[in-house]
């Protein structure tokens, strides 16, 4: 949707392989969730201690490289079409188209479109995975709760067809996981900064005006004020009582909240919701041999997202008609 096409690819000459991508992302959220001795003693910044600058310019160097590839052709693809020929295609046709307009308020410069898109790959990829890499963890680990969400799958969709976006309204216990997942593993545990306005008192703190706040969703969500038995995985409790997870029910978090929200909240919801769906749909899912559920790790690296800290390994087997794969 972004980009129009996919730039990583295993082949020789390409700007990027899948697999780099990939590191290039991991690091980019270890770098913005990393806590630096910097941020708390300002004056020992320039001191780089931890190294995280020097790795933040060199992860630097390696997008703009990739975004730079990725604007010259599509400008070059503009020029071709020439002014009046030319239809946007995708969303960086549309921000260079944006970056053009003179008679925007705000200008948005070539930095602009770079810092726009890498914003929107880094947040529309990195999210989904992780939640539904979680969402599978859970699962192995709690049959009951797969059995129920195959029932509703068989009775609702039946074992002809894979699950469409539109069959989620009707798939209740589904989207039930999926709160229960981000409830236990919200992808930006901290949410994003923010900076007090005004001096302020909320409960017995004194917030000074200025001040950063971060907001530990993932502490709320393990509240046991809030939530009973706020340990153990149960996606009934999103049946037994109507909560919220897009930002007005402030016990569950996942997106943020108010004019910083997550923007991308509803397409990150249906890829999640589908993606869960139909991998519950079309695989019963097990554990490699001699592994048992016990035995799983369910550790997370502390970022700005909280990714697994070992990555899931888990065996599909197919559970629909042949035909469908
Ligand atoms: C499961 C999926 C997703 C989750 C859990 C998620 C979560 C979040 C959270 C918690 C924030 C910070 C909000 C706050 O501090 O109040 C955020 C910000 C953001 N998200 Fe998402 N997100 C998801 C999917 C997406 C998608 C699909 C996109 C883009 C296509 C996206 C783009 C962004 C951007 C650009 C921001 C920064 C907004 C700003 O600072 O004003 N996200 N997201």
């Amino acid at each position: 949707m972004v980009l129009g096409k996919k730039y990583t690819q295993k082949t020789e000459g390409s700007i990027v392989t899948p697999e780099e991508f990939k590191k290039m992302l991991d690091e980019l959220f270890l770098l913005n969730g990393a806590l630096t001795v910097g941020d708390s003693i300002p004056w020992l910044n320039f001191l780089d201690i931890q190294g995280y600058v020097k790795r933040m310019k060199a992860l630097g160097k390696k997008f703009d490289r990739f975004m730079e590839y990725v604007l010259d052709e599509h400008n070059e693809r503009r020029r071709a079409a020439g002014v009046e020929g030319f239809v946007a295609k995708d969303m960086v046709d549309v921000l260079l188209q944006l970056a053009d307009d003179p008679h925007l308020e705000v200008k948005l410069e070539r930095q602009g479109v770079k810092a726009f898109t890498q914003d929107l790959i880094a947040g529309g990829t990195e999210s989904s995975a992780v939640t539904v890499e979680w969402a599978i963890s859970e699962l192995l680990r709690k049959p009951e709760v797969v059995k129920k969400a195959t029932e509703e799958l068989d009775r609702v969709i039946g074992r002809d067809r894979w699950v469409q976006e539109k069959d989620i309204a009707d798939l209740p216990y589904i989207v039930a996981i999926c709160k229960e997942v981000m409830r236990l593993h919200p992808v930006a545990p901290m949410l994003v900064p923010r900076r007090c306005r005004e001096d302020c008192k909320i409960g017995e703190y004194d917030i000074p005006k200025d001040a950063r706040i971060l907001v530990s969703v993932w502490a709320i969500g393990r509240d046991p004020t809030v939530w009973g038995d706020p340990d153990v995985f149960r996606p009934e409790r999103f049946i037994e009582r109507a909560i919220d997870e897009k930002g007005q029910d402030f016990e569950l978090l996942p997106f943020g909240s108010g004019r910083r929200i997550c923007p991308g909240y509803t397409l990150g919801l249906k890829v999640i919701q589908a993606s869960l769906a139909n991998l519950l749909h079309g695989f019963e899912w097990g554990l490699p041999e001699g592994v048992r559920p016990g035995d799983l790790d369910m550790e997370e690296i502390f970022g700005l997202s909280t990714p697994k800290k070992i990555a899931l390994v888990a065996v599909p087997k197919p559970r629909l008609a042949r035909n469908l794969y």
